[in-house]
């Protein structure tokens, strides 16, 4: 697709809840050869521990939380607000990962609360989730469900607030599974989704918003991947904790 380049490689690492100190050293190792990837990249640790990324990363490297809720302070039982985040060294906010959604029971309803919060209440840019589960897959429904789930941040979306967002298309199946999407399936969908979004907007947009893959990316699969026309990048689980996280941050390069 015209434009393609236009759009900077995005690479997040979703640490989800692992954490420790070695992990943190080898992440970091790795972070710190990825100096030259032509490539945002955005680290995401478990809330307690972005303090002690912030002050170990290297600096070409943001940090994002997983998660955060839609307020500033207040009687929120466990919950950590987008400000704090900020406060804490972030610039990125997850926000409806399948986990949550399929763990937590956030609905679209619950993350457009969300999403409207953070971008027009902070300066914090979101990384915004989408996915079908296998069975609406199987059943043919693949299109209609990240229609539906993309509407409902869209609704909350400026026009004029779509680089503050990276769309990231993440097929429940795929994740945490091993059976990665085929670099076809994927484009399939990433290519959907951009058409779904400029009919929404408009081309320019469209030509401009960056949508990244996420389910089993390694470094084995990323290439391939990262030459899709209309994949933008990738938010990696497992693999954003290991060695390979370089390849895949460089996977349009060499
Ligand atoms: O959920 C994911 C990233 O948010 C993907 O996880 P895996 O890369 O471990 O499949």
């Amino acid at each position: 697709m015209a434009g393609a380049n236009a759009r900077r490689f995005f690479v997040g690492g979703n640490w989800k809840m692992n954490y420790s100190q070695a992990v943190l050293e080898k992440v970091n190792d790795a972070l710190g050869k990825t100096k030259d990837a032509e490539a945002d990249i955005v680290c995401a640790p478990p809330a307690l521990f972005i303090k002690d990324f912030v002050s170990s990363k290297p600096s070409h490297v943001q940090v994002a939380a997983q998660n955060c809720y839609h307020a500033k302070e207040g009687a929120f039982t466990g919950e950590i607000s987008p400000e704090m985040l900020k406060e804490a060294g972030c610039t990125w906010v997850i926000l409806g990962h399948s986990e949550r959604r399929t763990l937590f029971n956030e609905d679209d309803e619950f993350l457009k609360k969300k999403i409207d919060y953070v971008l027009n209440k902070t300066d914090i840019n979101v990384i915004a989730c989408i996915g079908e589960t296998l069975q609406e897959r199987e059943s043919g429904k693949t299109n209609e469900v990240v229609e539906r789930q993309v509407k409902a941040y869209q609704e909350k979306i400026a026009n004029n607030q779509y680089d503050r967002v990276v769309i990231a298309y993440e097929p429940v199946w795929a994740i945490g599974t091993g059976k990665v999407a085929t670099p076809q399936q994927a484009q399939e969908v990433h290519d959907h989704l951009r058409k779904f979004i400029e009919k929404n907007t408009n081309g320019d947009i469209a030509k401009k918003v960056r949508i990244i893959y996420g389910g089993s990316v390694t470094g084995a699969s990323c290439k391939e991947l990262a030459q899709q026309a209309d994949i933008d990048g990738f938010l990696v689980g497992g693999a954003s904790l290991k060695p390979e996280f370089e390849q895949i941050c460089k996977a349009r390069q060499n």
